[in-house]
């Protein structure tokens, strides 16, 4: 595997401060040293910079929608520039906001995609459906061709380019979904593996269905959106939107390695680990521990050895 690391330090796109953090903790934890110990060959790109914007002011039911436009730009070019290099990208977040620019960037490169968005939430909120105007509750719906009509036109935001069809998405682990985001799930016929599902089917089943349902037409490169909230609170509780009744730790992980064994995989985020959010040390190092653990898994761990 060849690995190009991207930090995107940046909480613009909800409330809560200490997400930009959590490349930092997640390198400092090891994660190049342990990916190359497992026979991964790893460029680390650094962190993007992002630019400061002043006044702000909320459009509608968007929170900081130009700063939020601006760092999902610059982004997009780094991820674009990781896989131009031939690298599968890992994009370290920052809040899910940035799905918008690592994606879009990912498929400036690749064009056609699929998504596999692993996450309590589905963040697929229209700027007119978010209850919140918190944009990382809302970035597949920029990226998605059948909700353009959706969106209405925001500072920063037109260079944006819809490039996902909604039969190419498949979510996991979703427990905490708006009304209005289920309407728009049921009305694109998204495929769903609620909590619901991970306990009817089992993870295996589901990881064997996700494959089947995304490979059924072409195979196309995977996008991985892996946000930790989708993890139980009980491994990773630093995290700004923690959710009861999550995937194991085992769960976890077992998505990774099937995802890894397609050889399809072609980027990933790891996104909203917030050292704030956790009381102790303990409940810290236990989040940044299993985000490295996933990423780990993403790139051919097997716990068998
Ligand atoms: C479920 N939708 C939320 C959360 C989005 C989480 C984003 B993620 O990146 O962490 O997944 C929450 C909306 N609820 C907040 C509490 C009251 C009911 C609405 C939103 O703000 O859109
Ligand atoms: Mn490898
Ligand atoms: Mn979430
Ligand atoms: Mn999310």
């Amino acid at each position: 595997h060849s690995v190009g690391i991207i930090g995107a330090p940046f909480s613009k796109g909800q409330p809560r401060d200490g997400v930009e953090k959590g490349p930092d903790l997640i390198r400092a934890a090891g994660l190049v040293e342990k990916l190359k110990a497992q026979g991964c060959a790893v460029r680390d790109y650094g962190n993007v910079t992002f630019e400061e914007v002043a006044n702000d002011e909320p459009i509608g039911n968007v929170k900081r929608p130009r700063a939020v436009g601006s760092a999902n730009q610059r982004l997009s070019a780094a991820v674009h520039t990781v896989k131009n290099d031939g690298h599968t990208c890992v994009m370290l977040g920052g809040d899910h906001s940035l799905a918008i620019g690592s994606i879009q960037g990912h498929a400036a490169a690749k064009k056609d995609l699929s998504v596999v968005w692993v996450d309590a939430h589905a963040d697929i909120n229209t700027p007119l459906t978010s209850p919140t105007g918190n944009i990382h509750g809302q970035p597949m719906s920029y990226l998605i061709h059948e909700l353009q009509s959706k969106i209405p036109v925001l500072p920063n935001f037109s260079w944006i380019k819809p490039c996902v069809s909604a039969k190419d998405i498949v979510y996991i682990g979703l427990r905490d979904v708006d009304p209005e985001e289920h309407h728009i799930l049921k009305l694109l016929g998204i495929k769903v593996y609620s909590m619901t599902e991970v306990d009817r089917l089992g993870i295996a089943k589901v990881m064997e269905e996700t494959c089947d349902y995304i490979f059924s037409k072409v195979k196309k490169p995977i996008h991985l959106s892996y946000d930790i909230d989708a993890l139980d609170p009980s491994i990773s509780p630093a995290t700004g939107t923690p959710v009861v009744g999550g995937l194991t730790y085992r769960e976890g992980i077992y998505i990774t390695e099937h995802i890894s064994q397609t050889g399809l995989l072609s980027a990933v985020d790891m996104v909203e680990v917030n050292p704030k959010r956790g009381r102790t040390d303990d409940e810290i190092s236990s989040t940044v521990n299993a985000a490295v653990d996933l990423i780990r898994g993403c790139f051919g761990k097997l716990r068998e050895g």
